[in-house]
C-alpha cells in the first residue's frame, strides 16, 4: 500500500505503507505504480517525494513472497517508470532503505537521508543479487570497487558514509520529509537528464581485469562455496563491460540462476529463523511474549579465565556497570590488562570511548553484593561451581539472577544447591565470548520464566543470537557434536585420514574440518571430558576390549594422541604438525599416519577406500540424527532453534541452512534410509540408529521443515 498527499501545494508525498520495515510486498509496488501514475498525470504536481511510514523507508523486497507465486506489478519497470519521470522524484529516507528499497531510491533523481539512516545492497545474505537494477545503477554511481564492496558483502553503511560515496544527495538531522520536500521544490522544472543513473557511463578504472580478478579469488575464498558472492562480482562486472540494457539482461539471468537455487532457500530460512529464536517458549508453556525480563544494570563475572575475560568485555560493551571478581590476586591483574587490552582494540575498532571504566576488578566476592545478575566462569568442574554458587547465594541481593557459564554441566543439579533455584540458568558462551555470536540459555525444570526472559534478553543486547534450551548433556550444540566427532574418529579407524576427512568437511562449507577445529581447541578439552565420564581406560587397553566402552564401539584414538603429549596446536603435535605453538598453518604429518596404520594393524583392521560422500553422510547424518532426539526430548523447542545454534556458534555454512534444514533439503526419506544403511553395517554404535522422531515424520509423509512441529506435538500428546 502507498498513500498519497499533496504538500505545499504542488509536492505529491508517496507514503510507503507495510509495517514494520515497509517490505514492498505486491500491495505496496501496485500502491507505487498507481501513486506516481497519479502524481505524473497531474498538472498542479510539480515534484514527488517518496518516503516511508513509522521513520522506516524501506526494507526491500518482501521476502516472503519469495517462496509463492509473485503476483503484482515487478519491481525494475516500476523503478525504471520512476527514473524515466518528467518530474523529479525525491526519496526522503530514514531508518533503513535496504534491497529493493535502495534500489528503489536510485531510481530516483535524488536521496535526502537522515543522520541516523543506513542503506545497503543485502541480497548476497539472501543468497540473491540486488536485481531491480541495484548491480547496474551503483556502480555507475559511485564506481566499481566502492559497488563491489558493498554488493559483495552486502554490508550496511551509515548516511555519513553514503553521502561519502554519493549515494545521496543531502543528509539532514532534522525532519527527513520536510526537507525532501523543501529540496524538491527547490529542484523542480531542472533537467532531469543528469539524474538517471542508468544513463550514466560507469567510471572507468585502470586494470578492470586485474580488479575483477583479484576481488572474485578473495570472494571464493571467504564464500566456502556460496554461489551469490560470486554472481554479484559477474553482475557488477557486467555494469562495467556492457551497455546498460545488456547489463541488466546480465543480471537478470544471475539471478533467474540464484532464485531458484537451494542456497537462496536456506539462507532465506536463516534470516526467519534467527528472528524466530526470539520468540522462545519453555515446555511448561512459559514465552517470550508473556514473561518479563527484570532491568539488568549492574552484574558482576567470577573467574576471569578466558571465559570469564570475555564476558567480562561482552558485557561491558553492552553498557552494563560489571564487578569482575578473581580471587588470585596475579590472575586478577593479569585479567585487567588483558580485559583492557580488549577493550580498547574493540573500541578503536569501533572509533567509541573503550568502556573501562565501566569494571571494577575485585578479590573478593562480597563485592557482588548489590548486582541484578551473575555470570559465573570459574574451570570447568561442578564441585567448584556448586562452592562458588553456595557462596552467591549467601552474598547476593534478594531476587539476583545467577547464571553459570557451562558448556555440558548440570544447570539443575547447580540449581539445587542454592535456596532460589527459579533465579538459575546456564548461560553458555562461546570462545572468545566477546566475538563469538552464539548463546545458549539454558533453562532446567525449575528456573523461571523471568530469569529465562532475562538472560535471553541481555543475550540479545550483548548482540548474541541467543537461543533458549533445556538442560541435557553438552545442550544442543555439543551434544550433537558428539557423534559428529564419534563418526570422524571411526573413519579413521575405518582407512581415512585427517586430510580427507577434514577436507570432505571444508568443500561441504565449514571454516575447519573436525580435525583441524580439534587441533585449535585442544585435544586435551575432550580427553578431560571422556576421563571425566569414565571412558579412558589409563595407559590405554588392548585387544578388542580397547575398542568397546560401556557396551558400545569406542575409539581411543585421541586419548592415544593425548599420551603422547599431542594437544593440538599449541604443543605443535595434535592430528596434524605445527611449526611453532599456536600456528595456524597444519601440516600434514607422517608420524600420524605410521600410527594409524600401527593402530589399525594391532586392533585387525583393514583399511579400505573411504570417500567424500560417506565422510559426509556419516559424520552429518550422526549430527543430524541427535538433532532429531533433541527435538523429540524437547531439548529445543523446534529445528529452527538448533540451526541457528549451528550457523551462529559451530561453522554450520550458512549457505546450507543448518544441519535440520539440511536435512530437509536431502530429503528426510533418504537420510533414514543412510542412516539405517550406516547402522546396519555399525550395530554398535547407536549413534547411527534412526531416531524414531525422524521415522515418524518420513511416516507422515516428510513434511516440510516449518510443519514438523505438527508431528512432534502429535507424537507429545499421545505419549
Ligand atoms: C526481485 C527480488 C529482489 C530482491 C531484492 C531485495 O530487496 S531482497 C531483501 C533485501 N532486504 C533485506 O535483506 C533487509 C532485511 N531486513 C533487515 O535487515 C531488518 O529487518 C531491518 C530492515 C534492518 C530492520 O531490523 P530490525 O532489527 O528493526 O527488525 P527485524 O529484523 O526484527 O524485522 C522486523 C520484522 O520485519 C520482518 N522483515 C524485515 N525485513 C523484511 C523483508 N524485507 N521482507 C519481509 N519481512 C521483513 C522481520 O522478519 C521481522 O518480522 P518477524 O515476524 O519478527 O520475523
Amino acid at each position: 500500500m502507498a498513500a498519497y498527499k499533496r504538500v505545499s501545494e504542488s509536492v505529491a508525498l508517496i507514503t510507503l505503507q507495510n509495517p514494520p520495515v515497509n517490505a514492498l510486498s505486491a500491495a505496496v509496488r501496485q500502491g507505487i505504480v498507481d501513486t506516481v501514475e497519479r502524481a505524473l498525470s497531474d498538472p498542479n504536481v510539480t515534484a514527488v517525494v517518496i518516503c516511508g511510514q513509522n521513520g522506516v523507508f524501506c526494507g526491500g523486497a518482501d521476502i516472503k513472497e519469495f517462496g509463492s507465486n509473485m503476483s503484482g506489478p515487478p519491481l525494475i519497470p516500476m523503478i525504471h517508470a520512476i527514473e524515466s519521470a518528467n518530474k523529479p522524484v525525491v526519496a526522503a529516507i530514514e531508518g533503513s532503505a535496504l534491497g529493493g528499497g535502495l534500489e528503489l531510491a536510485l531510481g530516483c533523481h535524488y536521496r535526502i537521508a537522515h543522520s541516523k539512516a543506513r542503506l545497503g545492497l543485502p541480497e548476497v545474505s539472501l543468497g540473491l543479487l540486488p536485481a531491480a537494477g541495484g548491480s547496474q545503477r551503483l556502480p555507475r554511481l559511485i564506481g566499481v570497487p566502492a559497488a563491489l564492496n558493498l554488493i559483495t558483502t552486502g554490508r550496511h553503511v551509515t548516511a555519513a558514509e553514503a553521502l561519502q560515496l554519493g549515494i545521496v544527495d543531502q543528509v539532514t538531522d532534522h525532519n527527513t520529509v520536510d526537507a525532501a520536500v523543501k529540496f524538491a521544490l527547490s529542484v523542480a522544472g531542472r533537467s532531469l537528464d543528469p539524474r538517471r543513473i542508468s544513463t550514466y557511463p560507469c567510471p572507468q578504472q585502470p586494470d578492470l581485469d586485474a580488479l575483477f580478478e583479484e576481488v572474485m579469488q578473495k570472494v571464493r575464498r571467504s564464500a566456502r562455496g556460496a554461489i551469490a558472492p560470486i554472481a554479484c562480482v559477474q553482475a557488477v562486472r557486467a555494469a562495467a563491460t556492457l551497455p546498460y540494457t545488456q547489463g541488466m539482461a546480465r543480471e537478470q539471468e544471475l539471478m533467474a540462476t540464484l532464485f531458484t537455487s537451494g542456497q537462496a532457500r536456506a539462507l532465506q530460512y536463516c534470516f526467519f529463523a534467527q528472528r524466530a529464536v526470539g520468540r522462545w517458549r519453555m515446555p511448561s508453556g512459559a514465552r517470550w511474549d508473556t514473561s518479563k525480563p527484570r532491568p539488568v544494570h549492574k552484574a558482576a563475572v567470577i573467574g576471569l579465565g578466558t571465559m570469564g575475560r570475555g564476558i567480562t568485555v561482552a558485557l561491558a560493551q553492552t553498557g552494563l556497570s560489571v564487578i569482575a571478581v578473581e580471587t588470585q590476586e596475579k590472575q586478577l591483574m593479569e585479567a585487567k590488562q588483558a580485559v583492557s587490552g580488549m577493550l580498547e582494540r574493540g573500541a578503536k575498532r569501533r572509533g567509541v570511548a573503550p568502556a573501562l571504566d565501566r569494571i571494577i576488578y575485585s578479590q573478593n566476592i562480597q563485592a557482588v553484593a548489590d548486582v541484578d545478575l551473575v555470570i559465573e566462569a570459574v574451570f570447568e568442574d561442578v564441585a567448584l561451581k556448586t562452592k562458588v554458587f553456595k557462596q552467591l547465594s549467601a552474598v547476593c541481593k534478594p531476587g539476583t539472577l545467577l547464571c553459570t557459564n557451562t558448556s555440558a554441566l548440570d544447570v539443575d543439579q547447580l540449581a539445587s544447591e542454592t535456596p532460589n533455584p527459579e533465579l538459575v540458568v546456564g548461560m553458555h558462551f562461546f570462545a572468545p565470548a566477546h566475538v563469538m555470536k552464539l548463546l545458549e540459555v539454558v533453562y532446567g525444570p525449575r528456573s523461571s520464566p523471568e530469569a529465562v526472559a532475562t538472560a535471553m534478553q541481555l543475550g540479545k543486547k550483548m548482540g548474541k543470537a541467543s537461543v533458549a534450551v533445556g538442560n541435557c548433556r553438552g545442550f544442543v550444540g555439543n551434544r550433537m557434536l558428539k557423534p559428529y566427532v564419534e563418526q570422524a574418529f571411526f573413519l579413521l579407524e575405518e582407512g581415512a585420514t585427517p586430510e580427507l576427512v577434514d577436507r570432505a568437511l571444508e568443500e561441504f562449507g565449514f571454516p575447519m574440518g573436525v580435525f583441524t577445529m580439534s587441533d585449535l581447541s585442544g585435544l586435551d578439552v575432550g580427553w578431560r571430558v571422556r576421563k571425566g565420564d569414565g571412558l579412558v581406560e589409563p595407559g590405554g587397553a588392548s585387544g578388542r576390549s580397547a575398542r568397546v566402552r560401556q557396551g558400545r564401539r569406542y575409539s581411543p584414538l585421541g586419548d592415544l594422541l593425548c599420551e603422547h603429549g599431542r594437544f593440538g596446536q599449541k604443543t605443535c603435535r595434535g592430528w596434524y604438525q605445527y611449526d611453532k605453538p599456536g600456528s595456524r598453518v597444519a601440516r600434514s604429518d607422517p608420524w600420524l599416519h605410521s600410527f594409524l596404520e600401527a593402530y589399525r594393524a594391532e586392533h585387525g583392521l583393514v583399511a579400505r577406500r573411504i570417500d567424500h560422500q560417506e565422510v559426509l553422510e556419516r559424520c552429518l547424518y550422526a549430527l543430524i540424527n541427535e538433532g532429531f532426539h533433541i527435538l523429540d526430548d524437547g531439548i529445543a523447542a523446534g529445528p529452527e532453534d538448533i540451526d541457528v545454534i549451528y550457523v551462529s556458534g559451530y561453522g554450520w555454512p550458512r549457505h546450507r541452512g543448518g544441519p535440520m534444514f539440511y536435512a530437509n533439503m536431502v530429503g528426510l526419506a533418504k537420510v533414514l534410509e543412510r542412516l539405517e544403511h550406516y547402522h546396519q553395517a555399525h550395530p554398535d554404535v547407536p549413534h547411527l540408529q534412526p531416531c524414531s522422531l525422524l521415522r515418524r515424520l518420513v511416516a507422515s509423509g516428510s513434511p516440510p521443515i516449518h510443519r514438523w512441529g505438527e508431528v512432534i506435538k502429535k507424537l507429545h500428546s499421545q505419549l
